[in-house]
């Protein structure tokens, strides 16, 4: 389907929409649908008409080409920029060319693998301590909103390894700060006629207090640390950036640049991974088999003892599971380009300025890479299984030069979580509980995901440590001669898992 030719063609083809308004209804009604439609009826290219003209990317074969090949040629739009930056400033999100460049370099190697073993430990007691919280719910028989507690563990998470200790005592003012400022980036980013901050609306008033919450705290604690460096140059997240120089220009980061780097974090690695969270609860339900089977890897490899980074290569299916997860529901199912000068992509003209949407979503459900897109299947991960399928078909972090920064310890979270829970729980959702998808900026149950809770039993425990077929993810070392690797293909699941129905407005 991405055919060139020597010729460009003048723009892709698309729905005609409303005179004037072109596709803007269908988006506000609902984007995800519009999207999945057009994409339908016109293939991988599509242009939609409208006020601010958008082109749908979603072939492995143009991410590439944007993403990687071609990748200064497409930094974010200015809009885009411009809306998230009144609440992180000048950070990594929102900085481009060689300000990113210079960023990147600087924040990069806090992200490292080997900078991040010190983090598993705050993942699992962190995750521990809201299990335990879930005794008083399961023992009352109640439901929670697997949503709202995983908002507050990846918050916490996030938080701790910031900050380390001193998050206690502002957990709750930064809580719903950085809450606040979530709603407001999501509300400004899907409006076309936004108000500027000064504007004394209500939400712009909140706004403004939750910034100044998170402004007053976020320089206290870089105050604090100025004030003690000897309290070491890698015990949180924190400290590792402001001791961490440009490796070319050797300079180290303002208390200004450290500021904007905090929010920035606070911003992208907060609710990308709640939302992933949250979807895996719902997947341990829907999914019976895929769960028995990755709780029996869990009892093999960990038995009851909290996770830690060394059990992480051994929980090969729970990597296959969240892989799996992260394809369904990419929590970023769209991202945004906007080309410096005239490209062509696919056979057609791209003209400078042209407002590109990258749809993951689609990427991640298109037939022509994935057998049964809709259906639960992790082992299509394994390395055989994978084998032939475009590097850029399952992009949930993006790729290239600007993909996600902190895909590594995003990884070791829904892994460290997902096996804490596998532990304790059996999660089942509320029967006709609606689950229903919300595209955002990230990916969420519009209504929550509603679950009950059963404990596991040490008769379970005790029965789970038979061993299980062994698999190897795609990303991983060869096995060699005679390694007892299960090659089959899994049965195809039972329920259809994509829940996507038309919003319920
Ligand atoms: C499941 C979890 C996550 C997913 C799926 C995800 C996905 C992404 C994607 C798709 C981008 C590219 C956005 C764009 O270019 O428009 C991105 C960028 C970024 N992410 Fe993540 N992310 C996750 C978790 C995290 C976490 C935990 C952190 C940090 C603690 C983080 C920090 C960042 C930063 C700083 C960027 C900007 C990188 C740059 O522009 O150089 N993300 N992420």
């Amino acid at each position: 389907m991405a055919a060139t030719s020597s010729v460009p063609r003048p723009g892709p083809p698309g729905p005609r929409g409303l005179p004037l308004l072109g596709s803007a209804l269908d988006f506000r009604r609902d984007p995800l649908r519009t999207f999945v439609a057009a994409w339908r009826d016109h293939g991988d290219l599509v242009r939609f008409r409208g006020p601010v003209p958008v082109i749908l990317v979603t072939h492995p074969d143009h991410l590439k080409h944007i993403l990687a090949d071609n990748f200064a040629n497409y930094p974010h739009p200015d809009d885009f920029n411009r809306k998230v930056s009144v609440s992180v400033g000048e950070g990594l999100v929102t900085s481009e060319g060689e300000e990113w460049q210079r960023q990147r370099r600087t924040v990069a190697p806090s992200f490292r693998r080997e900078s991040l073993e010190r983090f598993a430990g705050v993942m699992a007691d962190s995750a521990g301590r809201m299990l335990d919280r879930w005794e008083a719910t399961h023992r009352r028989g109640a439901s929670l909103d697997a949503r709202v507690e995983m908002q507050s563990l990846t918050l916490e998470i996030l938080a701790r390894c910031l900050f380390r200790a001193d998050w206690s005592a502002d957990a709750l003012a930064l809580g719903d700060a950085v809450r606040i400022q979530l709603e407001h980036i999501n509300a400004k980013l899907i409006s076309v006629a936004d108000l500027p901050e000064r504007v004394p609306t209500r939400r712009n008033r909140e706004f403004l207090a939750a910034r100044r919450v998170l402004d007053e705290t976020v320089y206290r604690l870089i105050a604090e640390r100025r004030r003690h460096p000897d309290q070491g140059a890698d015990a949180d997240l924190l400290s590792m950036l402001m001791h961490t120089a440009d490796p070319e220009t050797g300079q180290l980061m303002t208390d200004r640049q450290l500021r904007d780097q905090v929010m920035t974090l606070f911003i992208a690695g907060h609710e990308t991974v709640a939302a992933t969270l949250s979807w895996i609860c719902y997947l341990l339900s829907a999914q019976p088999a895929a769960t028995q089977r990755a709780r029996q890897e869990v009892f093999q490899v960990l038995g009851d003892r909290p996770p830690t980074m060394a059990d992480l290569p051994q929980l090969k299916y729970l990597k296959l599971f969240v892989q799996e997860a992260l394809r369904l529901y990419p929590p970023l199912w769209q991202v945004a380009r906007m080309p410096l000068r005239d490209d062509r992509l696919g056979g057609y003209h791209i003209p400078a300025g042209s407002f590109l949407l990258l749809n993951t979503y689609i990427t991640h459900r298109n037939p022509e890479f994935w057998d049964n897109p809709e259906g639960f299947d992790p082992e299509r991960f394994t390395r055989e299984r994978s084998a032939g399928r475009p590097r850029y078909a399952y992009v949930p972090y993006v790729g290239g030069p600007r993909n996600c920064v902190g895909l590594a310890f995003a990884n070791m979270e829904l892994t460290i979580v997902l096996a804490s829970l596998l532990q304790r729980y059996h999660l089942n959702l509320v029967p006709g509980h609606p689950i229903v998808m919300q595209p955002d900026i990230s990916l969420r149950a519009r209504y929550g995901i509603r679950m009950t809770l059963r404990e596991v039993t040490a008769e379970e425990r005790s029965t789970a440590g038979e061993p299980a077929p062994v698999v190897v993810p795609a990303d991983e070392p060869a096995p060699g001669a005679g390694c007892p690797v299960a090659h089959g293909r899994a049965e195809p699941q039972q329920a259809p898992v994509c829940p996507y129905r038309p919003a319920a407005d």
